[in-house]
């Protein structure tokens, strides 16, 4: 992603202070039970979580301990057992139909046959708005990630990490004040995934978006986060939460500094302790 100023949009720094209902998610005691043929699957167990407008939260966690079920359950996509969950005050389908955040899967879910362009614009066009606005503001999420050259291609035309570019310029189309995120990175090589993290730092730097991110990498969950969630396995309980040290504009060199280790080995010994 190529980082584009916009001068358009203002930067906000996050108040010091938020009052609760402005929170941009509260989860409190919220458990997910799967159904299941043989034994339900309890994914979530009782998580209490706050997370402040204009956060970089990462949720990690082994395998299956329910972070993209968390994920879901502060988008609306999946119904909790049990607790209460509140994302920007209000419930999350009435947060979900005021469009109030975008959504990045693990896999790019871009339609082959409409291109890059029309990709972006189609969530827009659903949504009721004219062809001429919606290309307008495909064109100028598309030129935040650094694709505007690419509006024309089709999606398998271009690279893994372009495409994920193509994802997150569609999420962002409404210009949601949250961006969830399940491991958007997880299959890209290490160098794309290391353009992309920085990238998308700079961006939550500039524009003060909440964040919340999915992966299962130590190193990136410390070099994007504000805050770090890290979860036990299943059922998923939070083991702890560490707040980072580093500054808010970040460089990948950081990652060779004694403060991120020192972070690193936190996430390290919490992902340990989760285990006993
Ligand atoms: N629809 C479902 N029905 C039954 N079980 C499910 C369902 N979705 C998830 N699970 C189970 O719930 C648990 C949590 O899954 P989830 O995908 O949230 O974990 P995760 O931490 O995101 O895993 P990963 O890191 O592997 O993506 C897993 O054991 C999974 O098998």
């Amino acid at each position: 992603m190529q980082i584009v100023s916009n001068t358009e949009l203002p930067f906000e720094a996050p108040p010091a202070r938020v009052p609760a209902s402005r929170r941009a998610v509260e989860v409190r005691a919220a458990s997910v039970i799967y159904p299941a043929a043989d034994a339900p699957v309890r994914a979530l167990q009782a998580v209490d979580l706050d997370i402040e407008q204009g956060e970089f939260i990462s949720l990690i966690g082994p395998s299956g301990c329910g972070k993209t079920t968390l994920l879901r359950v502060i988008a609306d996509l999946e119904p909790i057992s049990s607790g209460e969950v509140r994302v920007n005050g209000v419930s999350p389908r009435e947060a979900r139909e005021a469009r109030a955040y975008g959504y990045v899967f693990q896999a790019p879910a871009l339609f082959p046959w409409r291109t890059v362009l029309a990709n972006v614009m189609l969530p827009l066009q659903i949504q009721g708005q004219d062809r001429a606005r919606a290309q307008a503001v495909a064109r100028e999420q598309l030129a935040r990630v650094g694709l505007a050259q690419f509006e024309g291609k089709y999606p398998w035309q271009l690279s893994g990490g372009m495409q994920q570019r193509v994802s997150i310029a569609r999420a962002m189309a409404f210009e949601p004040r949250i961006l969830m995120m399940d491991e958007p990175f997880g299959a890209l090589d290490e160098i794309t995934r290391d353009g992309l993290n920085e990238q998308l730092q700079q961006l939550w730097c500039r524009e003060r978006r909440t964040v919340v991110f999915v992966t299962h990498s130590i190193s990136e969950a410390v070099y994007l986060s504000s805050r770090i969630v890290v979860m036990s396995p299943r059922p998923g309980r939070i083991v702890k939460v560490i707040r980072s040290t580093l500054p808010d504009e970040r460089h990948l060199g950081l990652r060779d500094t004694p403060e991120f280790m020192q972070l690193a080995h936190q996430v390290r010994e919490a992902l340990a302790d989760g285990h006993h």
